[in-house]
């Protein structure tokens, strides 16, 4: 059995556009897929979760059709199940998840490639684990978590308003970059002690700390050059103090993946990072935006197939 969850508003519409086309070919009719609209913030977690509890024994695959955000709640409905193989098809705005792992196809044709061919990938999922108030919580995420200005531009640019002008004036492939620029504006650099595979580093002052398991983030930013989410590490970016103009120049060359020569920035492998503050720490976690005072932050243990067509 297939299933198919859909995020009809991801990428301004995209989601329901190719659901449309999807209705009409013939092979999708064929193989009797099961298909889910998702309605609400959430709802692709929920679907995943109540579909994998009843039919987990007969699911050939999930396919989720959405953004990255959709993906991540989808993997989080299955993460009882780290059985059942996920396929993804991007529609949504930054679309990184399969930039990272070189999926180029798209649309109809690659629900067709999906289903046909057996082709899969074994990656790492990472694990985030955040202390709110008196317990904890444990989540699953696939291409990166970052504290500090990366929760900012998150936010920002999941607000409806913006996401309303970004469509008016037809520059979604700019959205995160506008974000980026509008957070910038009224940023201040956190504090945080922070913890590396054990090893601890006190930081007084820092503009961000992403923790990738894939290269891409924010729409084609090459953050993480050379992270591979087949392997079971992350790489860890911290940016110290920098103006911010210099800031911004940087992120321009974050799309080549040269900040890495940045003397304020630094690049570590690692297993395990846990991150505290004195302050509440905005994050975000595959586009969804947060916020704790600790967290931990893991790979190498939970390990699943993606169907790459
Ligand atoms: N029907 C819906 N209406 C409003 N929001 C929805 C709906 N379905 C899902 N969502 C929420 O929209 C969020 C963003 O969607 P998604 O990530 O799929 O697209 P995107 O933001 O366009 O793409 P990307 O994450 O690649 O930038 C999801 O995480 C989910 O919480």
């Amino acid at each position: 059995m297939y299933i198919v969850i859909i995020n009809p508003n991801a990428g301004s519409g995209k989601g329901k556009q190719l659901f449309e086309q999807l209705k009409e070919d013939e092979l999708f009719k064929k193989k009797n897929c099961r298909t889910f609209l998702t309605e609400y913030d959430g709802h692709a977690e929920r679907v995943a979760e109540q579909v994998a509890a009843i039919h987990h024994d007969v699911i050939k695959c999930v396919i989720v059709i959405g953004g990255d955000g959709t993906l991540y709640e989808v993997l989080n409905g299955l993460r009882k199940h780290s059985n059942i193989t996920i396929g993804f098809i991007p529609v949504g705005t930054g679309n990184d998840f399969a930039r990272g792992i070189g999926q180029s196809d798209k649309g109809v044709d690659l629900f067709r490639k999906l289903i046909t061919s057996s082709d899969k990938k074994m990656i790492y999922t990472g694990k985030f684990s955040k202390r709110q108030s008196s317990h904890r919580r444990t989540r699953l995420f696939m291409n990166c978590i970052g504290f500090g200005l990366d929760g900012y531009v998150a936010s920002y640019a999941n607000r409806p308003s913006f996401r309303r002008w970004i469509k008016r004036f037809r520059v979604r492939p700019f959205t995160y970059p506008i974000a980026l620029v509008v957070s910038l504006m009224n940023y201040k650099p956190i504090e945080m002690d922070m913890e590396i595979d054990g090893v601890k580093k006190s930081i007084k002052e820092s503009m961000m700390v992403t923790i990738s398991n894939s290269p891409y983030y924010g729409g084609g930013m090459n953050i993480a050059p050379g992270a591979d989410i087949t392997k079971p590490y992350f790489h860890v970016l911290i940016v110290g103090p920098i103006s911010k103009w210099k800031l911004l120049f940087l992120f321009v060359t974050v799309f080549f993946g040269k900040h890495t020569i940045f003397k304020e920035v630094t690049q570590i492998k690692a297993k395990s990072v846990k991150i505290s503050s004195p302050h509440p720490l905005v994050y975000q976690v595959d586009g969804h935006v947060g916020s704790c005072s600790e967290c931990t932050i893991q790979t190498g243990e939970d390990q699943r197939a993606i169907l790459i067509g």
